[in-house]
């Protein structure tokens, strides 16, 4: 047997989108992709055809996250196949507009790759999101990345709960990965993470044209943060929130939380603890757009993927 017989044979990584806008405040993404639009040569590799892309172009006009209902929840079978046209909630249309152009999702004409830029308001630096811990072309995508920007950081959230998994703007793609970088306030941009975000996605394009071009990836090991649970702030008995992110969790995303530590402080200064079973990487800590999903962080746990060598068919 030849030494590449564990060796996955993909198909080429054509067709490649980047979205911005998904959420019409998150100020970088927008930017970097309008920018793109006007001129693409930072974004062009030889064997790929990169496409810039607004997705929610009524929310980046507004500067808000969406206008009827948050498009990166939308994709979901049911929006996709709704009858109902003009009635329907514009991030429905929206999604279903996506989808023609960019998918359909689930089949075999769909997109290879789409990034989809995001900024969040908690202190995360640079996080890669993934849908699957079976998408090897993705897993050997993180590792490319990582090892490029070292010795900068960038962590991958694994987003695959059963329950907690959502229907993302990207998911119509073949290999889905979300880029969400931060602490950058909504509808602001700031230039360090303008530069991070750019700076990943430069990478990542240079891993595919590699990959087109046939490099052969060995197996590797890659770190993730698996999404385990969402913690909601403490609220009365009629739904207000109580208590605030404690000042000890507040920008500690990616630090270990363990049983007992502080988690939340109440208005009246008594200090509410973490309660689970065992050590847990909190993210996404006190981000403004999960007020309204009753979500003060999600617990992450961390474990070791291992990525099998891939090369072109
Ligand atoms: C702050 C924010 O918008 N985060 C994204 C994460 C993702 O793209 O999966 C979202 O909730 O859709
Ligand atoms: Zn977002």
């Amino acid at each position: 047997m030849s030494s590449y017989s564990n060796t996955a044979r993909l198909t080429e990584a054509r067709r490649v989108a980047i979205f911005g806008g998904t959420h019409g405040n998150e100020m970088s993404g927008v930017t970097l992709v309008n920018l793109w639009m006007k001129n693409s040569d930072e974004i062009q590799r030889k064997g790929v055809e990169a496409k810039p892309f607004i997705t929610n172009p009524k929310a980046v006009e507004k500067c808000t996250r969406y206008v009827d209902t948050d498009l990166n929840r939308a994709f979901t079978p049911e929006n996709l196949s709704a009858p109902g046209g003009d009635e329907l909630p514009y991030e429905v249309q929206r999604a279903q507009e996506i989808n023609k152009v960019f998918g359909p999702k689930g089949s075999p004409e769909a997109y290879d790759v789409i990034f989809d830029l995001h900024n969040t308001t908690s202190n995360m630096g640079c996080t890669l999101i993934l849908e699957s811990s079976k998408d090897h072309f993705n897993l050997q995508m993180m590792n490319y990345i990582k090892k490029a920007i070292a010795p900068a950081s960038c962590l991958v959230l694994l987003n695959e709960h059963p329950l907690l998994k959502y229907s993302t703007s990207r998911s119509v793609a073949k290999h889905p990965v979300g880029l969400e970088v931060g602490p950058q306030p909504q509808g602001v941009l700031r230039s360090n993470i303008f530069e991070a975000m750019r700076v990943i996605l430069k990478h990542a394009l240079d891993f595919i044209e590699l990959f087109n071009e046939g490099m052969e990836f060995p197996s590797c090991s890659v770190e993730v943060f698996r999404v385990s649970e969402r913690i909601d702030y403490p609220r009365d008995a009629n739904g207000n929130i109580i208590a605030m992110v404690h000042p000890n969790l507040q920008d500690c995303d990616w630090e270990p939380l363990n049983p007992g530590d502080p988690m939340f402080q109440t208005f009246d200064g008594k200090t509410i603890h973490y309660q689970g079973s065992g050590t847990v990487y909190p993210t996404f800590i006190n981000e403004a757009a999960y007020y309204e999903k009753q979500q003060a962080f999600v617990t992450t746990r961390r474990e070791t993927l291992v990525a099998s060598a891939i090369g072109k068919a």
